[in-house]
């Protein structure tokens, strides 16, 4: 083979040609994008004469190219791209941006496809040394190359030198298939998964009700009792052996645990067992992604993935190549998760932005609903509980209710008429779970805000769940996160038109610090009396207060979150500046001690 360096070589130090024509003697591992010397010598060679500088390298590990210059010094191997419609070329491409950004350009981006590489690689180069590197390859889409591409990075030297690179590329060949062959719509097979906790089988219920929410089916249950997760596998290395093995048997795609795990768990994981590995949250934000269908709802959602993947990347970049998308890579509307940071970074500022001005818009609504002095009321409880299937027994609204979590993404406001012919509005939002990525909770902000600024909260419970005190111990500290736990509340025991345990409601009766009532949305049993109960609890007239109190009576300002709404709480110099709905009786309370401004 000619050792010859392509391209424009003009003004490129002898002694340095001589270093970029060694480069042909040198092998790189099958497995690896590149041998740290190759790369550390492009990066000096690069830097010292200011150019780009390409080397191709075939699968076998051997350098075929090394040029200076645009990716016109390509070998003719790169250019024929007959090598069978349904293969890349075999090449790999590694070049420099001696500019210092490992960021891939649209030119990158072109050539690879154009090209048919197996991988992009660029090599940011700062002061003779590797800053950063990018890595991208083809994503075909219904077994078709496109301009659809999968970015890594940015990666440091060790981080691109460990990637495995060949799963990689033979997962984006098995992804270039004639037509007649692939699988859409409801001929995709669902995912086969994995469930595995280190609590107890009962807990892996919920888990699997999930995975089935998500579209996977649950192959097997791993269960290993330990008291804290092993920080680098979360569960014991023998059972990650034997969990290999077992993925290995029975064929599955997926293997989901029930704790949130850490990036270094997952990764670890995912080397050893040979598969995606995903936790909880992403189930759960991957559920969410499919459901969402409001633009707020999908802004939400997005920005809780994407904040979630941020610190995750290098390990997930792998996974999502491998199997090419799944459960936990998807994002709202079957769109795929943007896999490069810098994108991430941007995308994340701007859904940010975005949500902030949804935010305002939804306190302006409610301003004005305040106005009106009518007040708000919120259903709130664990997925599945009855929220919506009682908003709508209340109201003759027709919000989808199902025998699925997390049915309800988006509130839904409807007035409610009381015995008294007065009206209020009810409010169904998200369900909550146990476990709640706290991601989501930060990012439906906007929408729960309904519930925080809500006059009164009806916190339904499924009477019929086994679990019901797990239930409403983990609704209490979704509320406590939201600071909405000390709003007037009352419990609804709902589903009890179902042979239910009496004697397990007693006792959650007996401990409540809250009015209980025993309904049934489906059959209507109870609702009256409901219906009386909020009337009694908003039955004042509610008026709006302003004003400033003096900081030494922070006790008043409780009061008011407890008996009142409070809108507004600013603290400026003279005092505590609040705005807040009051009935007469509390009025009558705190008035003294406001200073209107
Ligand atoms: N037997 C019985 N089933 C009920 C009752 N209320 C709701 N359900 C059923 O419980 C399931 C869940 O109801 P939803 O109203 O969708 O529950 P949700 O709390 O809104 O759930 P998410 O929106 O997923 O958080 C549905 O299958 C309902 O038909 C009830 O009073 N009795
Ligand atoms: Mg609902």
């Amino acid at each position: 083979m000619a050792k010859t360096v392509y391209g424009n070589t003009r003004g490129i130090k002898k002694n340095d040609l001589a270093l970029l024509q060694s480069i042909y003697s040198y092998t790189v591992d099958k497995n690896n994008i590149i041998s740290m010397e190759i790369a550390r010598l492009l990066a000096a060679i690069s830097w010292d004469c200011q150019r780009e500088l390409v080397v191709f390298v075939d699968r076998g590990g051997h350098v075929v190219s090394v040029g200076a210059g645009d990716f016109a010094t390509a070998p003719l191997q790169a250019r024929d791209r007959r090598r069978g419609e349904f293969r890349l070329s075999g090449l790999r491409c590694i070049h420099t941006h001696p500019s210092g950004s490992g960021a891939l350009s649209p030119v990158d981006y072109a050539a690879l496809l154009d090209m048919r590489l197996d991988l992009m690689v660029a090599l940011g180069v700062r002061d003779g040394k590797i800053k950063e590197a990018y890595m991208a390859c083809l994503d075909p889409q219904d077994g078709v190359l496109t301009r659809a591409f999968q970015t890594f990075g940015p990666m440091s030297e060790q981080e691109m030198s460990g990637f495995p690179i060949l799963p990689l590329i033979q997962e984006i060949e098995t992804g270039i298939t004639p037509p007649s062959s692939i699988q859409t719509g409801e001929h995709r097979h669902a995912e086969r998964a994995i469930l595995v906790t280190i609590e107890s089988n009962e807990s892996l219920d919920e888990l699997a009700q999930l995975a089935d929410t998500a579209g996977a089916l649950t192959v097997a249950r791993v269960v290993q009792q330990r008291n804290r997760p092993d920080t680098t596998y979360f569960i014991g290395r023998g059972k990650v052996e034997e969990l290999a093995l077992l993925r290995q048997r029975l064929a599955a795609d997926l293997v989901i645990f029930d704790d949130e795990l850490t990036p270094t768990q997952a990764r670890n994981l995912q080397n050893a067992i040979g598969c995606r590995v995903i936790d909880r949250t992403a189930l759960i934000l991957d559920i969410f992604a499919q459901r969402a269908q409001t633009k707020e709802g999908k802004l939400q959602v997005e920005l809780a993935q994407l904040r979630y993947l941020l610190p995750r990347l290098t390990g997930l970049g792998v996974v999502l190549s491998r199997l090419g998308g799944g459960i936990g890579t998807r994002g709202p509307g079957e769109t795929k998760l943007e896999t490069d940071r810098r994108h991430i970074r941007r995308r994340i500022d701007d859904l940010t932005r975005a949500l902030e001005q949804v935010r305002r818009h939804r306190r302006q609504h409610r301003q004005n609903r305040r106005e009106a002095a009518i007040p708000v009321i919120a259903l709130v409880g664990y997925t599945n509980a009855g929220k919506s299937t009682l908003l709508n027994a209340l109201t003759g609204a027709g919000v989808l209710t199902a025998n699925r979590l997390f049915a309800t993404l988006d509130p839904t406001t409807r007035l409610l008429q009381l015995p008294d012919n007065r009206e209020v509005l009810l409010t169904d939002t998200v369900g909550f779970i146990r476990k709640l990525p706290h991601h989501l909770v930060a990012a439906f902000r906007a929408t729960l805000e309904e519930v925080t600024e809500a006059d009164l909260l009806l916190h339904v419970v499924d009477a019929d769940h086994d679990r019901l005190q797990e239930q409403i111990a983990a609704v209490n500290s979704v509320l406590k996160d939201l600071g909405a736990h000390d709003k007037k509340t009352i419990l609804v025991f709902n589903k009890t038109d179902r042979p239910v345990d009496s004697v397990l409601l007693e006792e959650v009766e007996f401990s409540c610090p809250h009015r209980v009532v025993r309904v049934s949305a489906r059959t209507g049993a109870g609702l009256e009396y409901l219906r009386k109960l909020i009337a009694e609890y908003t039955h004042q007239p509610r008026r709006i207060l302003r004003g400033k109190l003096p900081y030494d009576r922070t006790d008043l300002v409780a009061l008011l979150h407890r008996e009142g709404a409070v809108y507004q709480e600013h603290y400026t110099e003279d005092g505590i500046w609040v705005e807040a709905a009051v009935d007469e009786s509390l009025r009558t309370a705190i008035a003294p001690f406001i200073k209107p401004h």
